[in-house]
């Protein structure tokens, strides 16, 4: 890790609950997200993926050890100071897409801004909108879009801001095959030619194998991770092996 990456987690711990009931679903872990890239984060269930998510997020604080996202230690702010920088800096990707189903995509698109006290520019709006190749949907309302329009529609809503990172929790969980290449590959292009930031949860070896990295978490520690842009074939291989040994 280096102090210029956009993300950085600096040994992360969060416990839930106390005394017996007890459980450290992160456990210690340091490791950051460099400018640019897209990282998968992989695990057998109950391994802490979505507890690592919410902390790097800014959507939970850590129990223990400190977060930097775009310089920012989080550990430092007050609650609304937190929710309006992961508003400014933080984009956020759902299996569920997450829209309002009374707006059309143009005006879900704008939500962030709203919520950020901006008025909604329209040009920038509509830029995200044909980022994702739905400039021609603006009007349309989720129920008059595929799953997979729909969650092109939530990625706009998540780039709008410009933010530092954008994290995905199962992008492509509610998705068909083909519709979840498209999304992914979209994802991708956004690292590749605009440089974002992208960190995404997944149990799917086909879905990881579009980021450069992928990180391996079990019982809450980084125990692996795979650089240079690994094939499923080595993801799934070095996911089952952690399976075998979580049972
Ligand atoms: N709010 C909570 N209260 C108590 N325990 C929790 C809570 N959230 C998570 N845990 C526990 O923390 C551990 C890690 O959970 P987490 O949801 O981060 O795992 P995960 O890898 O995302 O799992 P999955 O792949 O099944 O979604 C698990 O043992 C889980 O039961």
């Amino acid at each position: 890790m280096t102090s210029t990456d956009t993300v950085q987690l600096w040994s992360v711990s969060r416990v839930y609950g106390s005394g017996d009931q007890a459980v450290a679903a992160l456990d210690g872990v340091t490791t950051g997200f460099a400018p640019g890239t897209f990282t998968a984060v992989m695990g057998p269930s109950g391994s802490g993926k979505s507890t690592l998510l919410h902390c790097a997020a800014g959507l939970d604080r850590p129990s223990d050890g400190k977060v930097v996202i775009d310089g920012t230690d989080l550990g430092t702010l007050t609650e609304d100071e937190l929710t309006l920088l992961r508003r400014a800096r933080v984009g956020f990707v759902f299996q569920s897409f997450n829209l309002v189903s009374a707006l059309t995509a143009e005006q879900n698109v704008a939500l962030p801004l709203r919520l950020a006290g901006r008025r909604p520019d329209a040009t920038k709006v509509r830029a995200a909108l044909a980022e994702v190749g739905l400039a021609e949907r603006a009007g349309h309302r989720p129920s008059e879009l595929s799953g997979g329009q729909q969650q092109r529609v939530a990625i706009a809503r998540a780039l709008v801001t410009k933010p530092a990172v954008i994290f995905a929790d199962e992008p492509t969980g509610a998705l068909d095959t083909t519709t979840s290449r498209a999304v992914l590959k979209l994802l991708r292009g956004l690292v590749d030619h605009q440089g974002q930031t992208v960190i995404m949860v997944t149990h799917d070896p086909v879905a990881a194998a579009y980021a450069h990295r992928v990180l391996f978490l079990a019982d809450g520690r980084v125990v692996d991770e795979l650089t240079g842009g690994p094939g499923p074939e080595t993801i799934a291989a070095r996911m089952a092996s952690l399976e075998v040994t979580a049972c």
